[in-house]
C-alpha cells in the first residue's frame, strides 16, 4: 500500500458500527431467549469472530453485512464446541468470552492468532478464578490458548487494578451466573456498554461508586431477553477522520451517526485541547448509546497533555493521536498509557518506530510517548504489526507526508474498519 500527500480532505462519511457494541451484542443476544435484531453491526474481522464462536455452540445468527438475527439460546443452553473456540485477533471475543464459559455445563478451550497468544489473559483468569472458576493457560504463560472448565460461581467484589473494560465485562458476565452479587470497582470509568446493553436485556445491574471508585453491581440471573440494538458508528474508527481533517489544511468533513458515550469521547476533548475544530451536531438516543454527527475543520494544531481519567476514554485513539501530536506545533506528552504495550502491538513502540522513520521527533517513556510536533515528514517504509490502528494511523500520516509511506501488510485494517481506505478515498475526490 503507497498513500501519498492529499488534497484537502472534504465531504461526509456514515461512519460503520462500533465493535465493543457490535460484540456484546451479539454476545448477549445468543446469551438472550428469544430474537435479537442488530441493526448497524460492524462486519469487520473481530467481531465476525465473535458470531462464529457463538455459531460453534449452536447459536442460529444470520448475518447479511451490517444486519444481523440471532435466534438466542439462553444463559443455560449453550451447546459444547466440537473445537478450540478460534477468537482471531480479537481481545475483547477471547476476555468477555471467558466470563461465560466459566460459567458452561461444558469444558472448552479459547484461543486466538499470533497476537491474542501473546496478550495477557492474567487480568482475567484472577477474578473469574477468585469466583470459582478453573482456568488454566495452557502453555503455562497466562496467555491463549485458555482451558476453561466450566463451574458454579459465586458472586465477588472484585477491585481492578486497571481501568479495563473487558476484564470489567468478564466479571459481570459470570457475575449474571454467579450466586448472590457481583460487584467490579475499578480505578477509573472504562466503556460501559455492557451496563448499558446488559439493561437492555432484562438484567438486573446499578452503577455508583464505592470509596471513590466507580462500582457496578450485577445479580445472578434467570434469563436475558432478546431486543432490538442499533448500533452507532464507532468513534475509534471515526477518530482517524477527525485528526486526517484536521491536519490537511483546507479539509471539512461530516462524520454522520458517531456514538459519542462519554466513556468514549476522550479523542474529541483531546483533539480540541490542540486547537482542533470539530462541532457536535444532532445529539440523538441520550437515554442508550448516544450518537451525533461530527463536522471537523482543518485548524493549526499544538502540543498538549494527555494522561489520567482520560486514558481510558480514548485508550484506541491514542495512535492516530500521537499523528496529530506529530503535526503540532510544540510538546505533546502522552502519560499514564502502559495500557498501549498489550494491544495487538506494543503501540507505544510500533509508533514512535514508525514516527521516527517518517521524521517526527518522538521519545517511548515508560508510559506513553513524547512527542515535538512541527517536524519535517519525509516518506518512507513503516510497519504495521499487523495492527489495525498502527496501520490507519500511518495512512493518516501520509496525507501530510513529503513522498509516498508504504505500509506493511494494509490489509489488517479489516479488523475494524474494512470500508477504511475507500472511505480515505471518498474524501480525497
Ligand atoms: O471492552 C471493549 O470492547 C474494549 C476495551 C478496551 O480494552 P481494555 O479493556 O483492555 O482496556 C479497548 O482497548 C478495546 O479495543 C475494546
Ligand atoms: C485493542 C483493541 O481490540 P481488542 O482488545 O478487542 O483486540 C482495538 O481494537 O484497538
Amino acid at each position: 500500500m503507497h498513500l501519498s500527500a492529499s488534497t484537502p480532505l472534504r465531504g461526509s462519511l456514515v461512519i460503520s458500527g462500533d465493535k465493543s457494541i457490535s460484540h456484546r451484542a451479539v454476545m448477549f443476544g445468543s446469551l438472550a431467549t428469544g430474537t435479537t435484531e442488530i441493526e448497524g453491526f460492524l462486519p469487520g474481522e473481530d467481531c465476525l469472530s465473535t458470531i462464529r464462536c457463538f455459531r460453534s455452540m449452536g447459536v442460529r445468527i444470520e448475518q447479511r453485512g451490517s444486519s444481523v438475527t440471532i435466534l438466542g439460546r439462553g444463559l443455560r443452553e449453550l451447546m459444547p464446541p466440537a473445537e478450540a473456540l478460534d477468537c482471531g485477533n480479537s481481545g475483547t471475543t477471547t476476555r468477555l468470552l471467558s466470563g461465560v464459559l466459566a460459567a458452561q455445563r461444558f469444558s472448552s478451550v479459547l484461543t486466538g492468532d499470533a497476537s491474542i497468544q501473546r496478550r495477557p489473559m492474567k487480568r482475567v483468569i484472577t477474578p473469574l478464578c477468585a469466583m470459582g472458576a478453573d482456568i488454566k493457560s495452557i502453555s503455562g504463560n497466562d496467555c491463549a490458548p485458555l482451558s476453561i472448565r466450566g463451574k458454579q460461581l459465586y458472586g465477588v467484589h472484585f477491585n481492578s487494578p486497571i481501568a479495563s473494560a473487558q476484564v470489567k465485562s468478564a466479571v459481570l458476565l459470570a457475575g449474571l451466573y454467579a450466586s448472590g452479587q457481583t460487584t467490579v470497582t475499578e480505578p477509573a470509568l472504562s466503556r460501559d456498554h455492557t451496563e448499558r446493553m446488559l439493561r437492555a436485556f432484562g438484567a438486573k445491574v446499578s452503577t455508583g461508586s464505592f470509596e471513590g471508585r466507580p462500582a457496578v453491581t450485577v445479580s445472578e440471573t434467570e434469563n436475558l431477553y432478546g431486543t432490538e440494538i442499533s448500533v452507532p458508528g464507532d468513534i475509534s474508527s471515526a477518530a482517524f477522520f477527525l485528526v486526517g481533517a484536521s491536519i490537511v489544511p483546507g479539509s471539512e468533513v461530516v462524520l454522520r451517526n458517531v456514538g459519542i458515550n462519554l466513556t468514549r469521547d476522550g479523542v474529541i476533548s483531546a483533539l480540541r485541547a490542540m486547537g482542533a475544530k470539530i462541532e457536535v451536531l444532532d445529539v440523538r438516543n441520550e437515554d442508550s448509546e448516544p450518537a451525533a454527527d461530527l463536522l471537523v475543520r482543518y485548524a493549526p494544531l499544538h502540543g498538549t497533555e494527555i494522561g489520567g481519567e482520560l486514558i481510558p476514554r480514548l485508550i484506541d485513539e491514542l495512535p492516530v493521536l500521537a499523528v496529530a501530536a506529530a503535526c503540532a506545533e510544540g510538546r505533546t506528552v502522552i502519560r499514564d498509557a502502559a495500557e498501549l504495550k498489550v494491544k495487538e502491538s506494543n503501540r507505544i513502540h510500533t509508533m514512535a518506530e514508525g514516527l521516527s522513520r517518517l521524521g517526527a521527533k518522538v521519545a517511548e517513556t515508560e508510559d506513553g510517548l513524547m512527542i515535538d510536533g512541527g517536524a519535517a515528514l519525509h516518506g518512507g517504509e513503516v510497519e504495521s504489526y499487523l495492527d489495525h490502528r498502527v496501520a490507519m494511523s500511518f495512512a493518516i500520516l501520509s496525507l501530510v507526508t513529503d513522498g509516498e509511506v508504504k505500509i506493511t501488510h494494509p490489509e489488517c485494517v479489516n479488523i475494524s474498519a474494512p470500508t477504511f481506505y475507500e472511505d480515505l478515498e471518498s474524501l480525497r475526490n
